[in-house]
């Protein structure tokens, strides 16, 4: 070996033979790529009309009537995203400006002659992410907006902003001729209302503000799995986590569904933080949630937090279905193997969507449905799950549901492992989990079921005066429906930091259109109709109000659930409570008989006593307003209704 300078010897490459010339352990065939560019290009198959085509010139293979179709789709986001008072602008364009800026797919633009009031809108592009995968929206999320993160068992962390839960006295709704008359307004009603002119200058600041942005997300999709009654809703909005959100939420088209989407039935304009201007003329803060239903539209301007869009299109189907004849419920839905539907009824957090996610049965849905007269359907395609303190153990569909695609808002994680910590309130009580529903796997598709045989009225009492469960007949159903109680679990609506007591008629006053004894009588001909059981369940206190007593276990609730559906509980020996003339069983199996009347389980019964009608002066006082009503065509149901109230 010869010798260098260093005193190191050369190493010398042995001559070999043409099989041994390189020596490395990769057996397989070096890419064909000759630049990095080229090498990244070939990473990405063309999918589905949601990827636009690079070039319409030179689309090849792809035949004219596909360029035609994506020009068409184009034409109507650029109608969308249209401003009402400027004759120009802006420009929209398809696809991620830092992923395709060459070749992009344009909208043909009105030609100008030389335009005197050309503008700097006008001259503008604004990208159009349209349906946007999960994996496509986590990269924008991630790499645009702050507060979003991948969790340790793959959902994406995301942060809503300032408000954590909805706005109803930022809610309007336009009183037009037709709404006037049509519409719930007044003492009670959610409605509040605002004009026409009005509501024209909330949606063109929100137009504004979405096409002064370099992207906007716009998702088409579906509402109602009745197929004879769905609607396409459209959603432009600033942020991936709402495109998301509503991806999830929404049901989703199918590459062909959305070939032939057309013209959609309701479009929200969500401007996310941007705030609506409080000069203008019946805003009273910075947020507003407008919906005008004779334009078929939503602006949202001034919250990020996206229940808003949800509640938002739930509000607009207690308005269309009604008038075919369908109920809209604010219920969660599942069926038996043997095909019998129960619905949860139940303000937020009560736990419809606790109840209906039951691993021994079909989960229909979660939060909104429809009943007509072929059955139930849901309206989602997603869930919208609570999770703070979520446990593996006590709600084991849930938690496996938290996966890639899940939207988790608000929660709090361990920086480095990015473990959730679901106890965890720093943001918030409200913490949400927003999954599509096939992410439970004894979930019903399509989300369709038969007429119900049980509906269940779930109230979280924090009084701790009502059963735990009792048994109702048709009169009872329908004074609760309309009295619709809870405790209000912190969080949901904005500034409620504690439990109190709340009535909101119908178990959803807040997303309710017309008057409440409208969806009461339909639902008392529909329960009468097809022979449905009306229960009320406490999933609220035992053994002492809020403060002192404790939440039922939701194990014994589970149970109690469990002989309702398989009609158990039908069968048992009832006695009658004082005040509230519940028939409450007592004996139960798998539940503490001395907990299934709470006299039982208050140690003080004076203080039980004083409670109960206490809590009975409340209902008293707040059915006062329906006292006046009629409820279907039979004056005999109103007065029933009207006796099936607290006694004392
Ligand atoms: N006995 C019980 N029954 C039901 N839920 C309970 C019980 N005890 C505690 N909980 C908790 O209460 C919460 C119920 O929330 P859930 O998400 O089911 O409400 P929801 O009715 O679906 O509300 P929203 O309409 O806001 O989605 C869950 O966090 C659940 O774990
Ligand atoms: O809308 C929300 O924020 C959550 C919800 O389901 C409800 O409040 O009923
Ligand atoms: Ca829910
Ligand atoms: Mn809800």
């Amino acid at each position: 070996m010869a010798s260098h300078g260093n005193g190191l010897a050369k190493i010398e490459t042995q001559k070999m033979k043409e099989d041994k010339i390189i020596c490395h352990d990769d057996s397989a065939v070096p890419v064909t790529a000759q630049t990095e560019d080229e090498l990244h290009s070939l990473q990405k198959k063309k999918s589905g009309p949601n990827t636009p085509i690079k070039d319409i010139q030179s689309a090849f293979g792809i035949p004219t009537t596909e360029v035609e179709r994506q020009k068409q789709q184009l034409q109507s986001i650029s109608a969308s995203l249209a401003s009402l008072t400027r004759e120009t602008g802006p420009k929209v364009v398809k696809g991620d400006p830092r992923v395709e800026t060459p070749k992009l797919v344009q909208a043909s633009q009105p030609k100008h002659t030389a335009a005197p009031n050309i503008t700097d809108s006008a001259l503008k592009f604004t990208h159009i992410l349209y349906n946007l995968s999960p994996a496509e929206l986590y990269e924008q999320a991630i790499q645009n907006e702050k507060g979003s993160f991948i969790t340790s068992s793959g959902a994406l962390a995301t942060l809503s902003g300032a408000k954590t839960g909805r706005s109803p006295r930022d809610k309007r709704v336009v009183k037009d001729e037709t709404t006037a008359n049509e519409l719930w307004w007044g003492k009670g009603s959610p409605n509040i209302e605002m004009d026409e002119q009005t509501f024209l200058i909330n949606r063109e600041r929100a137009v504004d503000y979405l096409c002064s942005l370099e992207k906007v997300f716009v998702n088409d999709q579906f509402l109602n799995w009745d197929p004879n009654n769905r609607i396409k809703v459209r959603i432009v909005s600033a942020r991936a986590y709402h495109s998301l959100f509503m991806h999830n939420m929404c049901i989703r088209p199918t590459p062909e569904e959305l070939e032939n989407f057309g013209t959609p039935d309701f479009t929200i304009y969500n401007a996310g933080k941007f705030p609506c201007n409080r000069y203008t003329h019946y805003m009273t803060s910075s947020t507003s949630i407008d919906i005008n239903l004779a334009r078929r539209e939503m602006v949202i301007l001034g919250t990020q937090y996206a229940g808003e869009m949800k509640k938002g299109l739930f509000s607009l189907m207690h308005y269309l279905m009604p008038k075919r004849q369908i109920l809209s419920l604010h219920s969660g839905c599942n069926m038996g193997k043997e095909g019998d539907v129960a619905l949860f009824f139940g303000l937020s957090g009560t736990g419809k969507t606790t109840l209906s996610t039951d691993h021994n049965r079909y989960l229909i849905g979660d939060d909104e449905h429809c009943w007509s007269d072929h059955g139930v359907s849901n309206i989602e395609g997603g869930c919208y799950a609570k999770c703070i303190d979520l446990s593996r153990e006590k709600e084991p569909d849930i938690w496996n549901a938290i996966k890639f695609g899940t939207v988790l808002e608000n929660v709090v994680f361990e920086e480095r492992t990015r473990q959730v910590d679901y106890a965890d309130k720093s943001v918030t009580e409200n913490t949400r989990a927003a999954y599509p529903i096939e992410y439970i796997p004894n979930a019903k598709i399509p989300c369709v079921g038969p007429h119900p045989k049980n509906v269940i009225l779930l109230a979280c009492d924090a009084f701790g005066v009502l059963p735990p469960v009792s048994k109702l007949n048709l009169a009872q159903t329908m004074y609760h429906f309309i009295s619709g109680y809870t405790a209000l679990v912190a969080g949901t609506e904005d500034g409620i930091k504690e439990p109190t007591a709340t009535f909101s008629a119908c178990f959803g006053a807040a997303f309710i259109m017309l008057h409440p004894t409208k969806y009461a009588a339909m639902l008392a001909e529909k329960m009468q109709k097809h022979g449905a059981t009306g229960w009320l369940v406490n999933t609220g206190w035992s053994g002492g109000s809020y403060g002192s007593g404790g939440r039922i276990k939701l194990a014994y609730t589970r149970k109690i659930i469990d002989a309702i559906h398989s009609g158990e509980l039908l069968e048992a020996n009832y006695t009658k409570t004082e005040v509230f003339g519940l028939e409450i069983p007592t004996e139960l199996e798998g539940v503490p008989s001395q907990i299934l009347d709470p006299a039982n389980t208050w140690p003080d019964k004076n203080a039980y006593k004083e409670t109960l009608m206490k809590l009975g002066g409340l209902f008293r006082k707040n059915f006062e307003v329906f006292a006046n009503y009629k409820i279907g065509a039979d004056n005999n149901l109103t007065e029933e209704i009207l006796a099936a109230g607290p006694n004392f």
